[in-house]
């Protein structure tokens, strides 16, 4: 199966954070592939792979960044799918920084913009994997099954009140 999802950070020092994504899409039998690619180091390459992304199969693109974050929406202005950032933690502005930079797009080029960090990550797995899953039944019913899991365990955990 062709990849789906194709996961882009703007340095090798934001894998920690996307690994999670990845981690995330891999448990949910998503086939993705990953690069870092800058918008700021690497402009050729960030608009080559912006414009081949749609012909290469993907659905979705991923997108996290740091600090003064172009990355999502650059890809964004060069794709028409859709285009989800995901705001690196940054140690100066703890990641405020990278939040405002990828969430103010001006109309044309919209990003999907999750939350800082670790969690915003794991949820953008779950936003592609959701997009993916409105013409994919199977991809739907994972989602289903861990949705159904998360309330399980968030019901049973009443059993720790002491
Ligand atoms: N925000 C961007 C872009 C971009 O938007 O093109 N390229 C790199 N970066 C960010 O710079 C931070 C520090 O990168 P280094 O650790 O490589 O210096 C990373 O969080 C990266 O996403």
């Amino acid at each position: 199966m062709a990849n789906a999802v194709g996961v882009a950070m703007g340095s090798i020092s934001d894998w920690p954070t996307m690994k999670l994504a990845c981690e995330q899409l891999e448990s949910l039998g998503i086939p993705y592939e990953k690069h870092v690619i800058s918008a700021h180091r690497m402009p050729d390459e960030l608009q080559e792979f912006g414009k081949t992304a749609r012909d290469k199969g993907l659905k979705v693109i991923i997108a996290g960044a740091g600090g003064a974050a172009h990355l999502p929406g650059m890809i964004a202005a060069n794709t028409t799918l859709p285009v989800i950032g995901c705001p690196m933690k940054t140690r100066t502005l703890n990641g405020v920084d990278s939040l405002l930079s990828i969430v103010q797009m001006p109309f044309g080029a919209p990003v999907a913009t999750v939350s800082i960090g670790e969690a915003g990550a794991k949820n953008a797995a779950l936003l592609a994997a959701q997009i993916i899953g409105v013409t994919d039944p199977a991809v739907a019913k994972k989602l289903a099954d861990l949705k159904e899991k998360q309330r399980v365990e968030a019901k049973n955990s009443e059993q720790q009140f002491d």
